[in-house]
C-alpha cells in the first residue's frame, strides 16, 4: 500500500489489513517513515512500520494500491506495471482516456504510452474488464457518485445540473487556507466553479454509458462535514423520450451488491463508512425534469473500498469480501 499516510491509503491499508484473503506485506510514506500506522490512525488499527517506497524491497507481491497525490502517482504505477505487479490507482493520472485532456486539466502526462492498459475501476461499469486488468484507474470521488447516479438515464439525457457537497476529507491530510476548521465550520461554499477537474471525468463517462454530446454542469460545494458525498442531479431528457424512469434503474441495478435504491432521498450519514452508494429518483412533475440524488462515502466507495472491490473481482473473488 504505498501513500498509506494519507487518508484513502490508510483506510484502504485498514481493508487489506482485514481482508479475509489479502496478506497486506508494506506500508509506504516518505515523511511518516519509521512510524506505526496505528500512530497516526489509531482507530484503523494497523499495527504496521511505514517504509519508504522502494519498488525492488517490495519482494513477490501480486498488486499494489497507489495513493498518491496525481501527477506523482503515474512514475510509481509505471514502477509497479514494469515488474509485472497488477496496479490500483487511486489518482486522477490513469482516468482520462485522452492523453490531450488529461495535459489541458492537469499537467504534461508523465507515462501516457500506460494510459490504453488502464481500465477504470467502476465495477458497476467495467466488471469484465476489470477481471484482466493490470492497471486500474479508480474514479473520483464525484465521478463515482454521478456515473453511478445518472448512467441508467444516459441515453436519453438532454441536459443535466449535478450540484454535489462533500465533506473535507476529499481534500486530503493537509489542511489548506480553505479546509481549516475555521473556513469550513458553520459554513457551506461552491469551489471549483467552471474548472474543477472532475467535470471531463464525468462527461467521459457518461458518454461511455451513452450519453451524446453532452456536457454536465457540475459544482461543488465544501461541508463542514469530516466525510461523505452527496449530489443531487436535475435532468432535461431529450424531447422525444418516454421512458419508465424507475423501472430503468430497478433493471440496471437489479443484481449490484453496492448501488442501493431507495424512495426517500438519501443522506450522507446513510451510507457513512460502507462501499454503497444510495440512489433516489424523482420525476417532477411540473417541470418534467428527473431528480436523482446519489449519498456515498468519498473515503469508502468514492476511493478506499471501491479499490478493494475492484482487487476483489480482479482476484476473482466474491465482490463484497472484506467490504460488506
Ligand atoms: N480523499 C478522498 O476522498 C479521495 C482521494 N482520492 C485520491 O486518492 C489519492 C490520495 O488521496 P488522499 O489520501 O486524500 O491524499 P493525502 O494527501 O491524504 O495523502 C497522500 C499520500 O501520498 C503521499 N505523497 C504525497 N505527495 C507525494 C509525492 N509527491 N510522491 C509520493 N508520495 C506522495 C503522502 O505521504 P508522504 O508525503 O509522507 O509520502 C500520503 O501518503 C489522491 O490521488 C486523491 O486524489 C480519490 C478519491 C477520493
Ligand atoms: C473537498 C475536496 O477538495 N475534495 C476533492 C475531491 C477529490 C477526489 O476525491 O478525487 P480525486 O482523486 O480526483 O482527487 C476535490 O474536490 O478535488
Amino acid at each position: 500500500m504505498a501513500g498509506a499516510s494519507g487518508y484513502a491509503g490508510a483506510l484502504a491499508a485498514r481493508l487489506l489489513w482485514r481482508h479475509p484473503d489479502f496478506e497486506l506485506v508494506a506500508v509506504t510514506s516518505r515523511s511518516d517513515a519509521g512510524r506505526r500506522l496505528d500512530d497516526l490512525y489509531p482507530h484503523h488499527r494497523v499495527p504496521l512500520v511505514l517504509d519508504a517506497f522502494d519498488v525492488d524491497e517490495l519482494g513477490q507481491i501480486d498488486a499494489a494500491v497507489v495513493a498518491y497525490p496525481h501527477g506523482a502517482a503515474a512514475e510509481a504505477v509505471a514502477q509497479l506495471h514494469e515488474r509485472g505487479i497488477r496496479v490500483i490507482d487511486l489518482s486522477a493520472d490513469f482516468r482520462l482516456r485522452d492523453v490531450a485532456v488529461y495535459n489541458e486539466w492537469y499537467r504534461e502526462h508523465p507515462a501516457p504510452g500506460l494510459i490504453e492498459e488502464a481500465v477504470y475501476g467502476l465495477p458497476e461499469l467495467y466488471r469484465d474488464q476489470l477481471r484482466e486488468a493490470d492497471i486500474v484507474a479508480c474514479p473520483g470521488c464525484f465521478p463515482t457518485a454521478a456515473i453511478l447516479g445518472l448512467a441508467p438515464l444516459a441515453p436519453y439525457i438532454d441536459d443535466v445540473v449535478i450540484d454535489a457537497k462533500t465533506g473535507v476529507s476529499g481534500a486530503g491530510r493537509a489542511a489548506t487556507e480553505n479546509t481549516h476548521f475555521v473556513s469550513v465550520d458553520e459554513n457551506v461554499k461552491p469551489y471549483g466553479v467552471g474548472h474543477h477537474r472532475h467535470m471531463p471525468e464525468i462527461d467521459q463517462e457518461l458518454a461511455a454509458a451513452g450519453a451524446k454530446d453532452l456536457v454536465a454542469t457540475f459544482t461543488p460545494h465544501l461541508l463542514p462535514l469530516d466525510q461523505g458525498e452527496l449530489l443531487s442531479c436535475y435532468v432535461k431528457l431529450n424531447a422525444d423520450v418516454d421512458v419508465d424512469v424507475a423501472a430503468l434503474y430497478e433493471e440496471r441495478y437489479a443484481d449490484e451488491p453496492f448501488v442501493e435504491l431507495v424512495t426517500a432521498p438519501p443522506g450522507v450519514r446513510d451510507v457513512r463508512e460502507t462501499n454503497f452508494c444510495r440512489i433516489a429518483v424523482h420525476v417532477d412533475g411540473r417541470t418534467g425534469k428527473v431528480f436523482v440524488f446519489a449519498a456515498i462515502d468519498n473515503l469508502w466507495k468514492g476511493t478506499a473500498s471501491q479499490a478493494v472491490q475492484c482487487l476483489n473481482i480482479m482476484f476473482g473473488l466474491p465482490e463484497t469480501e472484506g467490504i460488506l
